[in-house]
């Protein structure tokens, strides 16, 4: 288990976070998110012992994770992290960036996991390619794999598919979420997409104003956003009568105290989100087929 106990921690004399608890469980998956520059990539690199706290501690098990004032060399075996600039060795191939860190001494293991990991981030065509003349996104994917190849017990995954296409991504991540799981390896993953969270983080941390604003499941803090902060992340969303409701929430019905007259239909695919005007605010909500500008429609909020 990891613990992190009342950590603060500052840039000079800027603190960036502040009295921040949380334990992540064997094997869980744990999702950070907040806005940019809230301090996620900082909290990930303070939990990797980056960085000296200025207060509070963290352990893994029962090892307290230290800092440069107290480790020459910065990192510990059961933890690896992936940044957002991913430092691979450009010169060497894709299977020796991964194989980099395993041993020679049992050259048909480190064969097969090398082959096991690349087949997980799905580069096993790009094996003997430089890492060099690969895509940022191809890159990130070795960098991910060069972590697991020593099959920490927590990995920190900072923006993990960031640098991902759409077309790869939602397999990409069933793979490497499923991989965790399987082998019972704890996650931290620092995000601002909503599909590295929902259906596969157990818990997820709400950061703001360099505090934990909430700490709870997805479903909880996607049916009791509590905050626009948190809605936000989910989609869009409205505040009626002091109370945030999604745009999926919102019907079309004969008639109610809810009249909106439409200013815009954007197509989604399978919906149009639909934009009116209602008593001088902006209102969205969901609908199958998009509506002419002008018209006046009746809102009700549906659960
Ligand atoms: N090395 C540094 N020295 C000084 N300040 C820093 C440093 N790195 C980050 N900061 C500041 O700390 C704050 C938090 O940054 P951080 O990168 O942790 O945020 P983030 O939530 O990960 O942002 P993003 O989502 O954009 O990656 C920001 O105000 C940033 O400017």
């Amino acid at each position: 288990m990891l613990q992190a106990k009342h950590i603060t921690f500052s840039y000079n004399k800027t603190t960036v976070l502040e009295d921040i608890s949380f334990v992540v469980e064997k094997g869980e998956h744990l999702s950070i998110i907040g806005e940019s520059g809230s301090g996620k990539s900082t909290l990930l690199k303070v939990i990797y012992g980056e960085y000296d706290l200025d207060n509070g501690q963290i352990f893994w098990k029962d090892q307290e994770v230290l800092g440069p004032k107290y480790n020459l060399v910065i990192g510990y075996d059961f933890m690896k992290y992936v940044a957002q600039e991913f430092d691979l060795m450009p010169f060497i191939s894709v299977e020796e960036n991964v194989g980099k860190f395993l041993s020679n001494f049992f050259p048909e293991e480190k064969k097969q996991r090398t082959a096991e990991l690349l087949e997980v981030v799905e580069l096993t065509s790009f094996a003997k390619t430089k890492v060099k003349i690969l895509s940022g996104g191809q890159k990130q994917r070795v960098a991910l794999a060069r972590a697991l190849a020593k099959q920490p017990e927590i990995i920190l995954l900072d923006e993990p598919f960031s640098h991902i296409d759409n077309f790869k991504k939602q397999s990409l991540r069933r793979s490497i979420f499923k991989y965790l799981k399987d082998k019972n390896i704890a996650c931290i993953v620092a995000t601002h997409d909503k599909d590295d969270v929902l259906g596969f983080a157990d818990k997820m941390i709400v950061l703001n104003d360099k505090k934990i604003h909430a700490n709870n499941t997805p479903q909880y803090l996607y049916s009791n956003p509590e905050k626009p902060l948190i809605a936000s992340f989910f989609g869009e969303f409205n505040i009626i009568n002091n109370t945030i409701i999604y745009a999926n929430q919102l019907q079309v019905v004969e008639t109610s105290t809810l009249k909106a007259t439409i200013t815009q239909s954007y197509f989604k695919g399978n919906y149009y989100l639909v934009e009116g005007n209602l008593n001088g605010n902006k209102v969205f909500f969901e609908h199958h087929v998009d509506i002419d500008k002008g018209k006046t429609v009746f809102l009700k909020r549906i659960d």
